[in-house]
């Protein structure tokens, strides 16, 4: 297990705020509430652990009456016990969930503010797969984290109370060590400390190797359900490639690594268990041993004895806490690990500065000026340097296929976190990115249409004229109907969809990534013809490699170069004739 005081810090840091936040009434009320039922058991086993003497003496002075009144005295106290075992369990459960909900919130929102989804991916491997510590690590935190905290308080608990009694009951322990008489007191407590204290050493030297190994296995189980995600979503690609088969091959390798860990967590968990089961068992026994003396000696008699076995199973089986749960404490440390990983990288990528200072503005119009533009390695990609673009003004850029037209657009949309310079834009105008694929969600198809704004911001009639207009008729009949859109429309359709979805918005700025490359040079020209007419205003930045677009467009940059980093300038007389 790692370092205690550092993972007591992390949880700390992930627990508290919800304890602060503003469910902190609910959440306190919740946990007093669990914590009150945990002293309540650990009463009842107190009381049950008094009643043994009086039932086995009972038994053991064959009095019938008294017998059957510890019957009765049993009944009452078991009745207690399932009460509060029923609504510890419901009240538990109660807390995870609000926990879960409000903690998944508070992620959803990180993650997808200020573009972090998306700067955590371009760095790679910071914070793999954050899908499954959204989903499943959060709800793994918050039930073990709660049945940790609340075990390890019963067994603390637990442990003062039937410590106290187990010294009570248990008499001095007089040896001759050396010619001295040596009276040890308490000697049954020492004795179950003993024995615990071994026990939970050796149960972390044995089980330590399984914190890895459960990190590395939700890692490898990720990984294994996104790639089947890929599959399905990508299936037509596949079906006419005929990847099967190669999807078979490289799903299995990523099996291969789920079930390869998977042996792994099997042969320590073994290692575990051959300890953890025969010190349990031993456990049932090893009290009624160390007492046994006494008994046959006459000291005590046979209620005492069964009293002094069970306060020493409650004393030892309290101070085990740590060997009966070892695994689930791996498991949740391996959580606190994966959580605390994602939060800091989260918090990294929405402290880093914006790549590009953002200078005013004005209208609809763009300046770049000392840009140096980088990939995520640092590699410089491109140079633009005085580049003014008008309000209203139609561009093209073009060059060579992975010169970093379509990041240089990412850059003036803001979301490229890589390299330095200036982009002066108004600070209120309004920007749309139409990619070669525009994303479509799953859904309606007014949502769809107006994402991401709500379907309710555009008029029906708006929605239906705007389809109607980029040659999409059809569709304004099926706007309230669900469906797959991106897997039931072309690429063309979608392209046009992306048309109307600019008509509806009206943005300042439009940048268009090979947003016609799907659709014949009539359609492409129409579509062209149809945004000047209805945004005349709008500024508009086209990347594409037909040199049937020039014509479109007011002025024509080119990524001039051989190689990296090339730089944006106007295209002369010979780039346009074989633009
Ligand atoms: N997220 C990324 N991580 C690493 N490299 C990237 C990333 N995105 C783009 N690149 C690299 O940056 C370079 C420019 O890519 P970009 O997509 O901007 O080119 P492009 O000019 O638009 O190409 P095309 O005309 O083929 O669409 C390429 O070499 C690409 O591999």
């Amino acid at each position: 297990m790692r370092k205690l005081p550092p993972l007591i810090g992390d949880v700390r840091r992930l627990a508290l705020p919800y304890f602060r936040s503003e469910e902190r009434a609910v959440a306190l009320g919740l946990l007093g509430a669990v914590v009150a039922l945990e002293l309540a058991w650990v009463y009842a086993t107190v009381l049950l652990n008094e009643w043994n003497v009086a039932f086995y003496n009972a038994i053991q002075d064959k009095d019938l009456a008294a017998f059957r009144t510890q019957l009765l005295v049993f009944c009452a106290i078991a009745a207690g016990a399932i009460v509060v075992a029923v609504y510890q369990i419901y009240l538990k459960q109660w807390l995870v969930i609000r926990w879960r909900r409000w903690l998944t919130q508070r992620y959803l929102g990180a993650w997808l503010a200020d573009d972090v989804h998306y700067r955590l991916r371009l760095k790679g491997d910071v914070a793999d797969n954050p899908d499954q510590r959204i989903s499943e690590d959060v709800e793994l935190f918050v039930s073990r984290t709660i049945s940790v905290g609340v075990g390890l308080l019963g067994a603390t608990v637990s442990l003062v109370s039937f410590s106290v009694i187990l010294w009570g009951l248990s008499g001095p322990l007089a040896l001759s060590l050396f010619g001295h008489e040596v009276s040890i007191p308490g000697y049954l407590f020492f004795a179950a400390l003993i024995y615990s204290a071994a026990g939970t050493l050796l149960a972390h030297v044995i089980g330590r190797p399984l914190v890895r190994l459960n990190f590395e296995q939700q890692r490898y189980e990720a990984d294994f359900r996104v790639d089947l995600v890929r599959v399905r979503e990508h299936g037509e690609q596949i079906a006419l490639l005929a990847g099967g088969p190669a999807e078979e091959r490289r799903l299995s390798d990523r099996f291969a690594r789920v079930w390869g860990n998977f042996f792994g967590i099997m042969r320590a968990q073994k290692r575990l268990t051959w300890f953890t089961a025969g010190y349990n068992q031993i456990s049932s026994i090893f009290p009624y041993v160390v007492v046994a003396p006494r008994y046959f000696s006459g000291g005590i008699q046979l209620g005492q004895l069964m009293q002094t076995g069970s306060a020493f199973g409650s004393v030892q089986g309290a101070f085990s806490f740590f060997v009966s749960s070892y695994v689930e404490l791996a498991e949740w440390a391996a959580v606190v690990q994966r959580l605390t990983g994602f939060e800091r990288a989260m918090a990294a990528a929405r402290a880093s500065e914006p790549a590009f200072a953002a200078a005013a503005g004005a209208g609809g119009a763009l300046a770049l000026s000392g840009l140096d533009v980088r990939l995520p390695s640092g590699a410089a990609l491109m140079e633009v340097d005085g580049v003014s673009i008008a309000a209203g003004e139609r561009v093209l850029i073009t060059g060579p296929s992975g010169a970093g037209k379509s990041t240089l657009l990412r850059a003036i949309a803001g979301i490229w976190p890589h390299g330095s310079g200036e982009i002066a834009r108004h600070s209120h105008h309004r920007l749309l990115v139409m990619p070669q694929k525009p994303y479509v969600p799953v859904g309606r198809l007014d949502a769809a249409l107006t994402y991401p704004e709500p379907a309710r911001t555009f008029a029906r009639g708006e929605q239906e004229a705007a389809l109607g207009a980029v040659g999409l008729p059809d569709l304004a009949l099926r706007l309230d109907e669900e469906a797959q859109w991106p897997h039931e429309l072309s690429l063309g359709e979608q392209q046009r969809l992306a048309f109307a979805r600019a008509l509806l918005q009206a943005p300042d700025v439009l940048l268009l990534d090979e947003a016609t490359s799907a659709l014949d040079e009539m359609a492409e020209a129409d579509l062209y013809a149809l945004l000047k007419a209805r945004l005349p205003e709008a500024t508009v930045i086209s990347i594409g490699h037909r040199s049937t677009l020039v014509p479109l467009h007011d002025r024509v940059l080119h990524l001039h170069g051989l190689e990296a980093p090339r730089s944006l300038r106007p295209a002369g007389p010979p780039m346009l004739q074989s633009a």
